[in-house]
């Protein structure tokens, strides 16, 4: 079964078709990327599949089950979990308390839990510690627990937004833009970071800029253009594609980067 199916998602803005009954399937093993140039409708359809924006006409369907529509959180706690263009942390809490707060949606603990402190509720906490001090490890802040978000250097936040998103546990791993404001060598360690999250058994969907990463890092690559897919393929098919090449105008170099 794949793990995501869009099904011609279309999604009018007034007179403006910003995604034209786009499909394509998300089998559940890869890294599977979402490119385009400006405006091509990626941020669109990201907020489709994730319950951001109700889609005018077509279906999402997630782990077989049709989730269009749904609201984000539900989305969420079923497994689908998506990151932001702009990192969206909590500026005044730590690395760790941060990844903590991602991890809120597969644990049980409320207000009472927290006040009363019961023994499964002391249990859940310390799960709650080690798998969010084993997901900043994994992504390289080991180190910057303690430290508070507001004082990582940008590339850093980034980093910690995928530790935090992954705290919740997802099959599917949206991310959007994560190269954004990234230099060469935090790019390289991203790159090698959403390879160990997909082996990690998380589908891995991204929108990206960035081709170097994305023809690096991506199994299968979807291409938008003007709202519409113009092509699919493999980062070899993708990047031979005429289609593809004219979509990104002189942007032959663009992709061979
Ligand atoms: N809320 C909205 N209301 C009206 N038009 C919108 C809205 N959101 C997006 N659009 C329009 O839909 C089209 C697709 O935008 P979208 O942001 O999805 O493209 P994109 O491929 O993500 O672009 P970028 O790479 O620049 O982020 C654009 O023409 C945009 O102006």
């Amino acid at each position: 079964m794949n793990r995501l199916s869009v099904k011609g998602l279309t999604k009018r803005f007034g007179g403006l078709i910003a995604n034209d009954a786009v499909s394509f399937d998300v089998p559940a093993e890869g890294v599977f990327a979402i490119i385009g140039p400006n405006g091509a409708g990626k941020t669109t359809l990201f907020n489709m599949i994730s319950g951001f924006h109700e889609p005018t006409e077509g279906r999402v369907m997630f782990e077989g089950e049709d989730i269009t529509a749904m609201p984000p959180e539900l989305i969420a706690a079923r497994g689908l979990v998506r990151t932001f263009q702009l990192a969206q942390l909590f500026q005044d809490l730590t690395v760790l308390e941060n990844v903590k707060v991602g991890r809120h949606v597969r644990t049980r603990a409320g207000l009472f839990a927290a006040l009363l402190r019961p023994a499964w509720a002391r249990q859940e906490e310390t799960n709650t510690d080690r798998v969010a001090r084993e997901l900043i490890d994994f992504v390289g802040l080991g180190s910057q627990a303690e430290v508070r978000a507001s004082a990582l250097p940008y590339g850093q936040q980034r980093l910690l937004e995928i530790a935090r998103a992954l705290a919740a546990e997802p099959t599917l791993l949206l991310l959007d833009e994560p190269a954004a404001g990234l230099n060469h060598d935090e790019t390289s360690r991203l790159s090698e970071i959403i390879r160990r999250v997909s082996a990690r058994g998380t589908t891995v969907l991204l929108i990206e800029h960035d081709m170097q990463l994305v023809m690096k890092t991506a199994d299968w690559i979807v291409v938008l253009n003007f709202g519409r897919k113009i092509a699919e393929g493999t980062p070899d098919e993708v990047q031979r594609n005429p289609g593809v090449i004219e979509a990104y105008l002189g942007g032959a170099e663009m992709l061979h980067d």
